[in-house]
């Protein structure tokens, strides 16, 4: 039982508030209980486009990516497209400024069609098929970042007939745990992702026997939802120890080091971005200089810190009932197959009704989705008016990353769409996915 649910003037209160944390940077509050985003009230887009539909502020999308630019003017700033890609998406960020990492033919695909300039393309993967390699290479990405010493054979079987020299990073794992849950910690010595710093001088070495490859730097990505500069300020000594290994051993300069993503969002986990600004680009200098080595230009891949607080999900309320507990259920039209994250990793959301005002008092809720398992709950013990009924509205904010990216067709549910939002116009940049969708797939 939260602090609120104890004191429902508190929440009352509270609700009014929209978060900054939380909701995108244009979300107002509205007349008759709504909240309008992007200048749109959310109750119109959800009779409009139907519901569960996730919202898009494109105006917070550009915000947060001049602000990094802003913060970080000599970085080399990517977007991680795992957080939501699409081709829209890809546009925007693009216009930006920003490149685009992509670890699928999915995702390169649509950054392609999109128009990001290939030379701007990252592609990343732990396991990269060697169709994947092949096509990225002929796209001409401008990085392809190495993460095992077998790939590097892959690769270049695939680069060398395409007659030019394709730039590789090299991922590192150096041994820091970070991130905000074990399934996201991605720089450890335990996990699948990049070579262990020992092995890393061998395998640069492989990289630079092939006359097709190029190796252009180092990368490494600890974990995702990080939310001060200490893992990379644990991990950068090692780092540049083993460039001037390599250098050392290989007679080669490395040019580049990406520091990949993992920025948190939200109440607690917000990533310090200027405190990155101030300490870890002169960290890297300091490191470089103190090694007799060439400053190393620097660049970084966030997603969910460019995306996550841009979405809003909106359901619409199917039932509510008491359980035998006592405990007061909200069904919506949506659920683990929107947002598989609460089931995942245990993540926690604020649920809001609007479209609507109420002089209801507050009562404990539990928010759960229409699919099979008793698992499929967005929200558990937040407080709603307790008049909310079949037919309300519900926004979920921060919900832009991660969310239709790993939105499944679970039960035969097809997937929502994403609605862009801004300057009080409302555009579909993904369409609802339908049954006959679902059975174009079905060859019976
Ligand atoms: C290689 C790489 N770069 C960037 C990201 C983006 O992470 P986040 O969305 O947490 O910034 C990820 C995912 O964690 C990743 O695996
Ligand atoms: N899917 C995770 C983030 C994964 C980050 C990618 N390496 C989440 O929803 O938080």
């Amino acid at each position: 039982m939260t602090l609120e649910t104890l004191i429902p003037s508190l929440r009352s209160s509270l609700y009014q508030r929209l978060d900054p944390a939380t909701w995108p940077l244009t979300a107002r509050s509205a007349d008759h209980g709504d909240v309008a985003v992007g200048g749109v009230a959310l109750r119109e887009l959800a009779a409009r486009f139907g519901t569960p539909a996730y919202v898009l502020d494109t105006e917070d999308v550009r915000a947060r990516c001049r602000a990094y630019r802003r913060a970080l003017p000599d970085v080399d700033v990517s977007y991680a497209g795992k957080a939501f890609l699409c081709r829209a998406m890809a546009g925007l960020v693009a216009e930006e400024g920003l490149g685009v990492d992509v670890c699928s033919a999915g995702e390169l695909a649509v950054a392609l069609r999109a128009g990001v300039a290939p030379h701007r393309l990252v592609l990343h993967g732990n396991a990269k098929t060697g169709q994947e390699l092949a096509t990225a290479v002929a796209a001409g990405v401008g990085r392809v970042v190495v993460d095992s010493a077998d790939e590097v054979d892959r690769l270049a079987a695939v680069s060398s007939p395409a007659g030019y020299v394709q730039h590789v990073l090299l991922r590192i794992a150096p041994g820091v745990e970070a991130g905000g849950h074990p399934s996201v910690a991605t720089g450890g010595d335990d996990q699948k992702f990049g070579v262990p710093l020992a092995d890393a001088p061998g395998v640069a070495g492989r990289i630079l026997s092939r006359p097709g490859l190029r190796l252009v730097g180092l990368h490494t990505h600890l974990g995702s939802r990080i939310r001060d500069t200490g893992p990379w300020e644990r991990a950068l000594p090692a780092l540049l120890d083993l460039v001037a290994e390599i250098a050392a051993r290989h007679d080669v300069t490395l040019d580049e080091l990406s520091l990949g993503g993992g920025h948190g969002v939200g109440p607690g986990e917000e990533f310090d971005l200027d405190g990155f600004a101030r300490r870890i680009p002169s960290a890297v200098r300091r490191g470089c200089a103190l090694r007799g080595l060439p400053a190393l230009r620097l660049a970084v891949e966030p997603g969910r810190a460019l995306v996550a607080r841009a979405g809003v999900t909106l359901y619409r309320v199917v039932g509510t009932k008491h359980a035998g507990s006592g405990r007061w259920f909200v069904a919506v039209d949506g659920g683990m197959s929107d947002n598989p994250r609460p089931a995942l990793y245990g993540a926690r959301y604020d649920v809001h009704l609007v479209g609507r005002s109420t002089a209801a008092p507050w009562a404990p809720a539990t928010v759960v989705g229409r699919h099979c398992e008793s698992g499929d709950v967005l929200a558990r013990d937040v407080t709603l008016p307790a008049d909310v009924a079949a037919g309300d509205v519900l926004a979920v904010p921060g919900t832009g990353a991660y969310h239709h990216s790993m939105a499944s067709t679970y039960n035969l549910v097809p997937r929502p769409p994403v609605v862009a939002v801004a300057d009080g116009t409302a555009r579909e940049i993904v369409r609802r996915e339908t049954v006959t969708d679902l059975m174009a797939r079905d060859l019976g």
